[in-house]
């Protein structure tokens, strides 16, 4: 266990070594309450807003109080969309997609039921949505746009720059939710209209249960937590200091590594996708292959389940998820699927490949040896497979 070739950084990431060195002394040497104003206390304060800086830094933001720390990105987003609400009194409309995750997706339809009404944009085959679409949809009682910049499942990137924009113009509060997004693609959120942006430390490579929520000066805001006066009264509870630390250290580690995403881990990627499409049949790269996050690949493999294939593929050490990670027990097929119109035969095959500045050619190499044989075995017990193969490998088609 915990041994192998890990694919799945977009479900959670190692922690890195450097960032468990940064952390270590705020254990059990600098452990005291950042609010205290004694010398034990003071250190640690210091420290946070070291962590501040670089976060700040990696996304680009004017000033560093602009980014209130949090316990991860469903918390952030959660707060996004609270804060929209219970400042804008008199707008009870929200904006988004149906591509979104469940922290946004799962607290839209809570508030449906409650006063709220919740518009959805719809996506293309490539799961590809249309900023002219959006501005339709935005109007005076529209308190929050909130827009994922990059999916979870297929790595799309949304234009979200662009929709930023647009919503300033209709005078509509914008929200990124940018967890797939923050230490994968170029964020600088002061030359953006982007009015808060959530992410989490464990995609990163820091450790889970911590994250972020970027609130841009002038942005009218109200807590999710009350009770203390911690983050400036933005979020109240004593701070988790020693992830706070481990936070700030991961995202000065992804911004010196961003090049290296890009480059050599993309052509990972894309050696990955390319050994796939030659070698196994009846295949389908979901998304848009062009504007797509470098490490992530989402394959259909028709007529055979997903989760056969990830079982299949664990015993050789290998991990990865069919959509995301937090739909993986449900058989259905995930939303993100279902929006983009992939054919039931195909949803159901999916993986998600996702890799990280960890990944190595030699793990790429294994995975393209033992796929086609997994996919072969799983096709020849496979009657529908078996029914449908000499249509599709003679015919000429499109999914
Ligand atoms: C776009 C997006 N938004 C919010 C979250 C939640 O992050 P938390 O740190 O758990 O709060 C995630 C985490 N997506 C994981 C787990 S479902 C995946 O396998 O895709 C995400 O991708």
């Amino acid at each position: 266990v915990g041994k192998g070739i890990y694919l799945d950084n977009n479900a959670t990431t190692r922690i890195d070594p450097k960032v468990v060195e940064a952390m270590m002394p705020y254990f059990n040497t600098y452990y005291g309450n950042p609010s205290s104003q004694h010398g034990f206390g003071l250190a640690v304060d210091r420290a946070i807003n070291h962590a501040r800086e670089q976060v700040a830094d990696l996304l680009g933001a004017a000033h560093p109080d602009e980014i209130i720390f949090t316990s991860c990105a469903t918390e952030s987003d959660n707060t996004a969309i609270w804060t929209s609400l219970f400042t804008q009194k008199d707008k009870n409309e929200i904006v988004t997609t149906k591509l979104e995750h469940p922290a946004i997706l799962d607290t839209c339809s809570f508030l449906s039921g409650r006063g709220v009404e919740v518009k959805y944009l719809s996506a293309n085959h490539l799961g590809d949505i249309d900023p002219a679409e959006f501005e339709k949809l935005l109007n005076p009682k529209t308190a929050l746009a909130s827009i994922m910049w990059a999916n979870n499942e297929t790595g799309n990137i949304y234009p979200v720059p662009e929709m930023a924009e647009i919503a300033a113009a209709h005078n509509v509060v914008f929200h990124a939710a940018a967890v797939q997004a923050v230490g994968k693609i170029p964020i600088n959120l002061k030359d953006t209209k982007i009015n808060m942006l959530s992410f989490s430390g464990h995609k990163l490579h820091a450790p889970k249960g911590i994250g972020a929520l970027y609130v841009r000066r002038g942005t009218r805001f109200i807590p999710f937590m009350h009770g203390g006066h911690q983050e400036r009264g933005r979020r109240a509870g004593t701070e988790n200091v020693p992830y706070i630390v481990g936070l700030g250290m991961a995202c000065e580690l992804a911004k010196s590594h961003l090049d290296d995403l890009n480059t050599r881990v993309r052509a990972l990627r894309d050696k990955l996708e390319k050994g796939i499409v030659n070698t196994i049949p009846e295949v389908i790269v979901t998304g848009d292959k062009t504007h797509r996050t470098p490490n992530t690949l989402n394959v259909a493999f028709k007529f055979v389940e997903g989760e056969a294939i990830l079982l299949m593929l664990n015993e050789y050490g290998i991990a990865a998820s069919s959509g995301s990670a937090c739909s993986s027990e449900s058989l259905e097929p995930s939303h993100v699927m279902q929006a983009m119109g992939i054919p039931f035969s195909a949803a159901h095959g999916t993986i998600r490949f996702s890799l990280s500045r960890f990944t190595t050619e030699a793990e790429i190499d294994e995975v393209l040896r033992v796929l086609p044989g997994i996919i072969q075995r799983l096709r020849d017990m496979s009657p529908y497979w078996n029914e449908n193969k000499p249509k599709l490998i003679n015919a000429d088609h499109e999914f």
